[in-house]
């Protein structure tokens, strides 16, 4: 097995130029210099991710897709030293070294629901149905009553 390069995040936080830029998500480090400029969400939100030191709750507000996910493993150089989770990030080594929960969390958050219908559309098929079974209930009672 690999054993993971460690960072200090001081050592971490020198890397937050357009000619070296350095993320950290989910205790990881990766180097994402060479994917600024192919970013689908441009190189300025990154380069302010890079500089706001832990990017992992940045990343996640997006809900970046399963495709985004697997490409990050390309861009990884290590892990943060003495990094520690949380409630808030996931992803922390555990007590045995390995890294659990990033991936989880990160797979639930990008599950985009899709946006249901608004309230008002809600209403609308309700009431479009009754107020067609009311207009032929009424249109075939006064019919037969003029036939008749
Ligand atoms: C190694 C880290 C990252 C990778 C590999 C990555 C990759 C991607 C990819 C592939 C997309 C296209 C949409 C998708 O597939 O989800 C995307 C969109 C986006 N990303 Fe990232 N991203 C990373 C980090 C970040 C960070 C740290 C932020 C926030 C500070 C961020 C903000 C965005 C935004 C705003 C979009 C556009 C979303 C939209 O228009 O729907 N990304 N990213």
């Amino acid at each position: 097995m690999q054993v993971s390069q460690k960072y200090s995040p001081s050592e971490i936080s020198l890397h937050t130029t357009k000619k070296d830029c350095w993320l950290i998500i989910h205790g990881k480090v990766y180097d994402v210099t060479t994917f600024l400029e192919d970013h689908p969400g441009g190189e300025d939100v990154l380069l302010q991710a890079s500089a706001n030191g832990d990017a992992t709750q940045s990343f996640e507000e997006v809900g970046h897709s399963s495709t985004a996910i697997s490409m990050m493993e390309g861009y990884s150089i290590g892990v943060v030293e003495g990094y520690k989770g949380g409630a808030a990030g996931g992803g922390a080594p555990n007590t045995k070294g390995a890294v659990v929960g990033g991936p989880v969390r990160a797979r639930t958050l990008q599950q985009r629901q899709p946006q249901t219908s608004s309230g008002f559309l809600d209403l609308l098929l309700p009431v479009l149905v009754l107020g067609l079974a009311f207009g032929a209930w009424y249109y075939l009672t006064f019919y037969s009553k003029a036939k008749a």
